[in-house]
């Protein structure tokens, strides 16, 4: 059996379990396709069923909030330039298995070095309006004159993977996110120096034509304004020094995970310690 919950026998259980609400109870390991599950074994099958099923019906019989879907994703917004792709960079290679990216579609060209299908679904306009008439999106925006959207198919391929899933998107779609009670993402913005800064160093990436460059400097000034505004962001990474900056995003992470976490950890602890063999 197989829930989006964190099952923990023990602190050591619940410290090994960093990361995924996933939950299961099994003698048999090979059992479950999730990743960093936490497992609990019981000594013998019989004990082990009626555990299962009083389980089962304890979760069912709760309201959904109670039993939430896994991790919050975590949403990373910020100027063009800023440095999202870098910190984020940063974090795959420090979580491999952790965190996973949510690959939106974009109808922009793809730039040197950018793979379809990993940094983004590179689609053409045609193709773009005809899955958003599908509704198969959660959110989109149109950003420097390109379109972008973060498919329902995206964030549940690292969802089903039991991964945190990982969105970098722009201010509009933040706020349609916001909006809805979809995902209820932490909220990360990153900052930039200033705008001469961020001038500096898209040049610098050598990536955008004037034209382009000139549209994402107009765009920064409102994505600053909006995004340091107090109760908009859960926090605002200032990304002057990159060390620094990524110790900010990473310590703010990994204190929410912990704390998602410990009160996952609880709540399913004093419905184990309810549990009465035989009397399911
Ligand atoms: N709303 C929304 N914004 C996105 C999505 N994917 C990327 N973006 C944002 O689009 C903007 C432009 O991205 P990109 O063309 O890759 O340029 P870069 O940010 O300068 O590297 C950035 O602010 C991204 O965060 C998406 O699926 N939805
Ligand atoms: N703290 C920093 N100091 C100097 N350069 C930085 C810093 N952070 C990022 N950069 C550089 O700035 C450029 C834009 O960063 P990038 O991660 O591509 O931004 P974004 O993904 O937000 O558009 C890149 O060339 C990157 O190497």
């Amino acid at each position: 059996m197989l829930l989006n919950n964190v099952l923990c026998r023990s602190a050591s259980a619940a410290a090994a379990a960093t990361t995924t609400r996933r939950f299961c109870v099994t003698g048999n390991r090979s059992a479950s396709p999730c990743q960093r599950t936490v497992f609990l074994c019981l000594p013998n099958v019989q004990r082990q069923h009626n555990l299962q099923q009083y389980l089962a019906k304890a979760f069912s019989s709760l309201n959904g909030k109670m039993v939430k879907q896994g991790p919050r994703p975590l949403v990373i917004c910020g100027p063009s330039g800023s440095g999202k792709s870098t910190l984020l960079k940063k974090l795959f290679k420090e979580f491999p298995d952790t965190f996973g990216f949510s690959v939106s579609h974009t109808t922009r060209k793809p730039r040197p070095g950018e793979e379809n299908g990993v940094h983004y679904h590179f689609v053409s306009v045609e193709e773009m309006q005809g899955a958003i008439e599908k509704g198969e999106f959660i959110e989109t925006a149109v950003f420097s004159g390109n379109m972008y959207g973060t498919s329902k198919k995206a964030v549940e391929n690292v969802q089903h993977q039991g991964k945190v899933c990982v969105l970098d998107i722009e201010i509009e779609g933040v706020k349609q996110i916001r909006n809805s009670d979809r995902l209820n993402p932490l909220l990360v913005f990153v900052n930039p120096p200033s705008i001469e800064e961020l001038e500096r160093r898209l040049r610098g990436r050598q990536t955008e034509t004037e034209e382009s460059l000139q549209k994402r400097l107009n765009t920064a000034r409102k994505e600053i304004e909006y995004g340091t505004e107090a109760g908009n962001f859960d926090v605002v990474v200032q990304n002057n020094n990159l060390k620094q900056a990524y110790e900010d995003l990473r310590n703010f992470i990994v204190r929410e995970l912990e704390t998602q976490q410990g009160q996952d950890v609880f709540f399913v602890t004093s419905l184990v310690s309810n549990y009465k063999p035989f009397e399911v």
